[in-house]
């Protein structure tokens, strides 16, 4: 059904007292063809049993809850920014129930990350490592880089998040790997190299290698360095706000909207594919 005032999109979040929680209400809030419907958050949360936009200062109508059947019983969506064991006990009360997913959790198992294909055959995906526009067009631009620097620059991809952060490296940064290695021809795999210390040897051309940053409230910064002789090309992105994270996963619902099942990620939401 198409959203207008009248008739908004009903969405729920999961996570609500987590940091991309409360800038996912706030957005709700602001957004005209959008209407918090339920938010979740683990038995313990201090925020259960309280309006989810309390901590704004007003009143959303919508107390937080740690029961999903009910958290999730008025919500066409639900947009997860958890962890994924959360995530995968939403994914399987959202299939049961009907109502179509946006997933920004990282730091997912390969088997666990099948388990959204599986259920994609019911139910509408969206599942993104990294949902603002500015990164997914920075993927496109590492692609291109990769390929016309494929011989001679060693590639590596360095990351900067805040200390609460307990993933790494990011998601983004291994999809940013992942971007690079398909445009290289390689095995992400095979030539991934997460940790360096003692003797290392001397690099290895075709690797493509990782190294993460954590420390106070930087938000998300991720940097592709291409070291040849003579030059370094560095391709960077820098989030000072999570806000853009939030206005991306509203993309994702309206995109959505739109679609009765399959798994799509953020190159379907902003036709970039
Ligand atoms: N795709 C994207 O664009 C982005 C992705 N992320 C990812 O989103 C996730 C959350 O990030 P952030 O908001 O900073 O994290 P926070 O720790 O601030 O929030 C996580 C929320 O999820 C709840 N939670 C924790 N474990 C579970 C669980 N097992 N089941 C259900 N709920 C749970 C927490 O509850 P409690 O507080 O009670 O523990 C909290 O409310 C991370 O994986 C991060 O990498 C973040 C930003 C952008
Ligand atoms: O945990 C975060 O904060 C972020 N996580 C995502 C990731 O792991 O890539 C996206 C963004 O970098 C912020």
């Amino acid at each position: 059904m198409s959203s207008s005032p009248s008739h908004p999109h009903r969405i729920a979040v999961a996570g609500a007292s987590g940091r991309m929680g409360h800038i996912l209400i706030e957005s709700i809030g602001q957004a005209d063809d959008c209407r918090l419907a339920g938010a979740l958050d683990l038995p313990g949360s201090p925020a259960l049993d309280a309006d989810a936009a309390g901590f704004l200062g007003r009143e959303s109508g919508v107390l937080v809850t740690d029961n999903l059947r009910q958290g999730l019983q008025n919500a066409e969506f639900l947009i997860d920014f958890t962890r994924p064991e959360g995530t995968l006990a939403h994914l399987a009360m959202c299939r049961e129930l009907g109502v179509k997913l946006v997933v920004g959790t990282t730091g997912f198992s390969e088997a666990q990350k099948a388990e959204f294909a599986e259920a994609a055959k019911d139910i509408a995906i969206v599942m993104a490592p990294n949902m603002s526009v500015g990164v997914n067009v920075t993927f496109k631009l590492l692609e291109m880089a990769a390929k016309a620097l494929a011989t001679g620059y060693d590639i590596e991809v360095i990351e900067a998040h805040h200390r609460h952060k307990v993933d790494a490296p990011s998601g983004t940064a291994l999809k940013m790997g992942e971007v690079l290695a398909e445009a290289l021809g390689r095995d992400l795999k095979a030539c991934a190299v997460f940790d360096r210390h003692g003797i290392t040897g001397e690099r290895d051309p075709s690797s493509i290698g990782f190294t993460a940053i954590r420390g106070g409230d930087i938000v998300g910064d991720h940097t592709v360095l291409f070291a040849g002789t003579g030059e370094r090309i560095e391709i960077t992105h820098k989030s000072s706000s999570r806000a853009g994270y939030a206005q991306g996963s509203l993309r994702a619902v309206r995109f959505l909207a739109t679609q009765s099942k399959g798994l799509f990620d953020m190159f379907d939401v902003l036709n970039l594919r």
